[in-house]
């Protein structure tokens, strides 16, 4: 029997430019426990690559702040809040970093990420007046609540699937892991991963990106 899974995406089932590794498609589809994709991403990201990967779509979106399992939908985090970080952030002359289309908080409904480009100083300053902290993915910023996070996404999942998640492997990178980490069983970050994620990992993977996670999956079946 393999076990449940909670993978994040980026930088863990991508390469090092960002793309997504062909290799998933070769064990996920027929992995034979429930996979669950948890990603700082907006939520039409997991659900779409739910779909082209043929899997269930359970997944956990915004750091934890949308959650789908079992066909709901639910919201954590206060989006206005986190806009109204982005607009002061900007009209004390930050810049998001987003072309016009700005694909990356179009659908987002929870927080608002920004690009490693900014300011961070002034970010994490204009974030703090709001009661909003701000991590960084290694992708980008995130202007986000306190307490919205992987993990309790992963706890709400496993409530309405009866799973417990000690039964659960993770796999991930950075600090927007750490909180899955602390409620799975067992837990590996990849060897690109950052020192918070490091640190809170149960093993920290010879291998990087997808060549770390394969080391897991196939030790595992
Ligand atoms: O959206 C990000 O910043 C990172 O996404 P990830 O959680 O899938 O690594
Ligand atoms: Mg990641």
């Amino acid at each position: 029997m393999v076990p449940p899974l909670v993978l994040d995406i980026d930088g863990t089932l991508t390469d090092a430019q960002g793309r997504l590794d062909p290799r998933a498609f070769e064990v996920l589809p027929t992995w034979d426990a429930p996979v669950i994709l948890a990603t700082g991403k907006a939520f039409p990201y997991p659900v779409s690559l739910c779909h082209y990967l043929g899997l269930p779509q359970t997944v956990i979106a915004e750091n934890g702040g949308v959650v789908l399992v079992d066909g709901e939908v639910t919201f954590a985090g206060d989006r206005e809040a986190a806009q109204a970080v982005a607009d002061e952030f900007v009209a004390r002359g930050g810049d998001l970093g987003w072309d016009a289309a700005d694909t990356v908080n179009r659908w987002r409904e929870t927080e608002i990420a920004v690009n490693l480009d900014a300011d961070e100083e002034l970010l994490r300053e204009v974030a703090a007046t709001y009661d909003l902290e701000v991590i960084d993915t290694g992708f980008a910023y995130h202007v986000k609540s306190h307490g919205v996070e992987k993990g309790a996404g992963l706890e709400h999942v496993c409530e309405t699937m009866k799973y417990d998640p000690a039964d659960f492997v993770a796999i991930g990178d950075s600090e927007n892991d750490a909180s899955t980490f602390r409620v799975v069983g067992q837990s590996y970050a990849v060897a690109n991963a950052d020192e918070v994620a490091k640190e809170a990992a149960d093993e920290v993977l010879e291998e990087s990106y997808m060549d770390g996670t394969l080391s897991v999956l196939n030790a595992l079946q």
